[in-house]
């Protein structure tokens, strides 16, 4: 079955102006109505320069607590290396189409890599205006090249770099955060796997939409990864749910995002937060993410430290294999 890319559908709508009504949400997730219009809060911005490792520390762990998500600058991420990222993803998803769809995802596979469209059952049939790339950049064992894009020819060497440089900020937001719950520097990342932590690209692709008021690209979710580190285009479209309003997360020029996940929310028994987000789209412009999902590997059980669990506090989650995590998280079904 040829399935119908949302990059196709925007290209037609941008001919006749019209908005499918698959796309149109019911009012209470339209973005016209429920995004906040008064004077938000901005989502913390944390600047790495200059900063030692306590200063780190209280930072992240604050925001992590308070937001359970934020920004970063001088995150030690070379601005090169992120603007190759985004030019080879760019150049991949402005592709011929017969081209893209050499890389489609199986549904039902089992696999979650590849080209795809919709990966959730969503409430209502309604359909998000995204299309995304999913692959796994790391450990090693995880990887199959064969699913990277082979056009354009470098992607696989500028992906690799990335991920290299993302491994080191990895690490140092996991220890800062270890750190945070009073723990010793490698608590976190000995609880998420060690070396086995896997990192999953995601690129979104969300084209231009007649209606933004009307759709939605990502609908609102909590990631189910560790922590999620993610690299936006200058088209802003991230929104946070905080005290009971979607606000706008703006665009910061040279920062990362990171997102503090389910297994991070449930490993700090609660103490961190994993944010409540989704992302609108544009009227005219494309816009592009490219988050990396850092998650344990699917075998490992996953319950509050029992270092931060006692008479005083009970544990909140239950334990349970990352796989099973995520299978009732896909499948919309209680933990
Ligand atoms: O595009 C974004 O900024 C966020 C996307 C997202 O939340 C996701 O893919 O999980
Ligand atoms: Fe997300």
């Amino acid at each position: 079955m040829e399935m119908e890319r949302v990059q196709t559908i925007a290209s037609v709508c941008a001919a006749n102006g019209a908005m499918p009504p698959e796309f149109i949400r019911s009012e209470h997730e339209q973005p016209g109505i429920t995004t906040y219009r008064g004077p938000a809060p901005e989502i913390p911005v944390i600047d790495l320069a200059g900063a030692d490792q306590d200063q780190l520390t209280i930072a992240v762990a604050e925001a992590s607590r308070e937001w359970g998500i934020f920004q970063l600058l001088n995150h030690g991420i070379p601005g090169e290396v992120i603007r190759e990222l985004q030019r080879v993803g760019m150049e991949f998803f402005e592709l011929p189409q017969e081209e893209k769809e050499k890389y489609a995802m199986v549904p039902g596979s089992g696999s979650l890599e590849g080209y795809g469209t919709k990966l959730q059952k969503e409430l209502e049939g309604k359909k998000a205006w995204v299309d995304f790339f999913f692959h796994y950049v790391s450990p090693p064992s995880r990887v199959n090249h064969a699913i990277w894009p082979k056009k354009p020819a470098d992607y696989r060497q500028v992906n690799e770099h990335y991920g290299k440089h993302l491994a080191c900020l990895v690490d140092r937001m996991l220890m800062a955060l270890s750190r945070g719950l009073g723990l010793g520097d490698n608590v976190l990342k000995e609880a998420l796997g060690g070396d086995g932590l896997e990192q999953l690209l995601k690129i979104n692709y969300y084209p231009p939409c007649p209606r933004p008021d009307l759709a939605l690209g990502v609908v609102a979710h909590t990631d189910m990864s560790a922590i999620t580190i993610l690299v936006p285009n200058h088209v802003p479209g991230l929104q946070v749910f905080r005290d009971e309003h979607w606000i706008d997360v703006n665009y910061v020029p040279d920062a990362v995002i990171v997102h503090i996940g389910d297994q991070i929310e449930i490993l700090s028994n609660g103490i961190y937060k994993s944010a409540l987000h989704r992302t609108t789209v544009n009227k005219e412009k494309v816009r592009m993410s490219w988050p990396v999902f850092c998650s344990p590997p699917g075998e490992m059980v996953i319950g509050p430290l029992q270092q931060l669990v006692g008479d005083e506090s009970p544990p909140k989650y239950k334990a349970k294999k990352y796989k099973d995590y995520a299978y009732c998280k896909l499948n919309k079904l209680p933990q």
